[in-house]
């Protein structure tokens, strides 16, 4: 079998409201390099996954036992080296995106037994949850629902122009961590609020209504509950459309908060007041601005066979 590759985004799961429900795509990649060999074999590599284990509790590992377990098959041995530019645990989807490369490696290993709504009920069972594995296995931004009957959703193109600015703190903050602070129930008055802001913000974002973000962005499921894990998410949330944003929401379990701008616009007034909010709350991090990734999860088979990991060796992009 051919080498082949595997790239699979970040993403941005909630965008306030849509808790559990509703992501989109970041342009930073996990890469997954995959020879077939004797054993199976996963080598992270590079300071940002350093300390992750080789066995078969790795993401990545785990992800394609998952797909062979799936189709009842035993998962044909590989090499995998594993990249990432996704920081770890800082809420732009590592995890999904760890999950997600691996699952779709594990198919492409089995001979693609598995369509693209299989591979996303594998992942979407395992995370818990959609809102991170859909748009990192289908890019763009992604509506899913999971329960019982399975994993359902709708893909939308991003509004032309909508680009998002995140801060990443220096600081993790697992997922755990971050789901234990909620609270068990809701009153009805809260389910009522959550439900028609999260309807309204899909709809605002398939219709192009970028006006309607920042009152549609509001939520009270998640974000009060991890602001005390999350110096300043309060103040961005209620000042950063004074400075540009056009709506903001805490990514996914966070620490990174995610601002959408308008792409024409130039944003320094915006990074610039991010910036002073990590420097009042002692924090340190980054502040950055991307296109919402479109492209999903890619294999590409790796032409030169001899050399598959040379910068050099031709790739010819081909499928999810
Ligand atoms: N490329 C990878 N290879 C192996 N394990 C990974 C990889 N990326 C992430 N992980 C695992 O996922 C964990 C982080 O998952 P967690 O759900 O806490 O955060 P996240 O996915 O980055 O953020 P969020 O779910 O809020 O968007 C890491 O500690 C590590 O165990
Ligand atoms: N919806 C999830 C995303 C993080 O995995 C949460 O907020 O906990």
């Amino acid at each position: 079998m051919t080498p082949f590759t595997v790239r699979a985004p970040a993403s941005s799961a909630n965008l306030g409201p849509g808790f559990d429900s509703l992501g989109l795509s970041v342009p930073l990649f996990t890469t997954l390099r995959v020879t077939k060999q004797d054993v199976t074999e996963v080598v992270p590599l590079g300071a940002e996954l350093e300390g992750t284990p080789a066995d078969e509790s790795n993401y990545v590992y785990r992800a394609m036992l998952l797909a062979a377990r799936r189709v009842g098959r035993e998962l044909p041995p590989a090499r995998v080296e594993i990249e990432t530019e996704v920081p770890l645990a800082r809420g732009l989807g590592s995890s999904a995106a760890a999950l997600v490369a691996g699952i779709v490696a594990g198919n492409e290993l089995l001979g693609r037994p598995l369509d693209d709504e299989a591979v996303l009920d594998v992942a979407a069972r395992e995370e818990g949850h959609p809102d991170n594995v859909a748009p990192a296995l289908f890019g763009g931004i992604v509506v899913a629902t999971l329960d019982r009957l399975g994993t359902h959703y709708v893909r939308l193109e991003p509004p032309a122009h909508l680009g998002v600015t995140v801060l990443i703190p220096d600081f993790e903050l697992s997922t755990s961590k971050a789901r234990a602070v909620l609270p068990k129930e809701y009153s009805r008055a809260d389910a009522v609020h959550a439900l028609s802001h999260a309807a309204l913000l899909a709809a605002a974002l398939s219709q192009e209504r970028l006006d309607l973000l920042r009152h549609a962005m509001q939520d009270y499921i998640h974000q009060i509950w991890r602001a005390p894990l999350v110096p300043g998410l309060s103040d961005i949330l209620e000042e950063a459309h004074r400075h540009g944003a056009l709506g903001a929401a805490l990514s996914g379990a966070g620490p990174t908060v995610l601002c959408f701008h308008d792409a024409r616009e130039d944003t320094g007034r915006l990074h610039a007041y991010l910036r002073g909010v990590m420097r009042k709350n002692g924090l340190t991090g980054r502040v950055e601005d991307f296109p919402i990734d479109t492209g999903g999860t890619v294999v590409s088979r790796v032409q030169d066979a001899a050399s598959p990991s040379s910068p050099g060796a031709s790739r010819a992009p081909e499928r999810r």
